[in-house]
């Protein structure tokens, strides 16, 4: 298949255990190209284990994933050029400035210095990190550290964006311009893959969606097919909860 035909993410098996416990139940997934695609499950679902593993930052006990035709792990670098990835809980040069810190990814990564310099320039101003140009970002509020990791996973102008929870600590402004960069990156034929909690917040982005639970896909498709006739929060829960056995409740909160 020619890279152009490839999906932007094949996921073939990939499977994760700590200990007795399987976190990821060999996992098959396709995420089509130019798609705007959302992850969502419960806590613990495996989410974001599968992600990292389909990224490449988590070595997997067994399967593959490959980016645009690259596989992660045979095929690493060809792969993590074409990805932007904003990993759960991103480890940042701390004692940098949000501008450093675009400026050193930028040319490790062997971008331009003057295209490094021009889109540090416009990320941090559309992620509204100019007036915080002097801070060091061991000291950013947790959303400010949600919005740079954003900025270095968007800098490289990658095919593929991988997103563990982006609008998570994210202020409404800030969350509305991203919105709109990511709409525009679909639009001309990016992908992009996000794992969210928020579904209201993947209903209004996403045209595909995958549900996940216990380390397994449950559902996947077009939103409209894995949404039916209701809302996907309803869909979630009736796909959720039958699995999960439901819970009665705080029992010294019965009246
Ligand atoms: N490093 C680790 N060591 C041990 N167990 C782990 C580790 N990472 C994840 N797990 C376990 O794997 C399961 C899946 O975790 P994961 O973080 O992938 O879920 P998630 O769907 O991203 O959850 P959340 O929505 O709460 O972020 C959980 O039961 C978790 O406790």
């Amino acid at each position: 298949m020619n890279d152009v035909d490839q999906p932007a993410l094949a996921i073939r098996g990939l499977y994760k255990t700590y200990g007795s416990q399987v976190s990821v139940d060999r996992v098959d997934l396709d995420v089509p190209r130019g798609s705007f695609f959302g992850l969502v499950g419960p806590n613990g679902a495996g989410k974001t284990t599968l992600l990292s593993m389909a990224v490449g930052l988590l070595r997997p006990d067994a399967g593959t994933s490959v980016v645009l035709g690259a596989d992660v792990w045979s095929d690493g670098l060809r792969a993590k050029t074409q990805l932007g990835v904003l990993p759960d809980g991103l480890a940042m040069p701390e004692f940098l400035t949000g501008r450093e810190v675009l400026t050193f990814l930028g040319r490790l990564r062997g971008l331009d210095p003057t295209v490094v310099d021009a889109r540090a320039q416009e990320l941090l101003e559309v992620m509204d990190l100019l007036e915080a140009e002097r801070t060091l970002v061991v000291d950013y509020s947790t959303g400010m550290r949600k919005k740079i990791g954003l900025a270095t996973a968007l800098l490289h102008d990658p095919g593929v964006l991988v997103l563990d929870e982006p609008f998570e600590a994210v202020d409404p402004v800030s969350a509305l311009m991203l919105k709109r960069i990511l709409v525009r990156l679909v639009a001309q034929g990016r992908s992009v893959v996000l794992s969210s909690h928020v579904m209201a917040l993947v209903e209004e982005l996403c045209d595909a969606v995958a549900v996940m639970s216990d380390g397994r896909i449950v559902a996947s498709g077009p939103l409209a097919q894995v949404r039916g006739e209701g809302t996907l929060e309803e869909a979630f829960v009736a796909l959720i909860d039958p699995l999960r056995g439901g819970a009665e409740g705080l029992s010294w909160l019965e009246t």
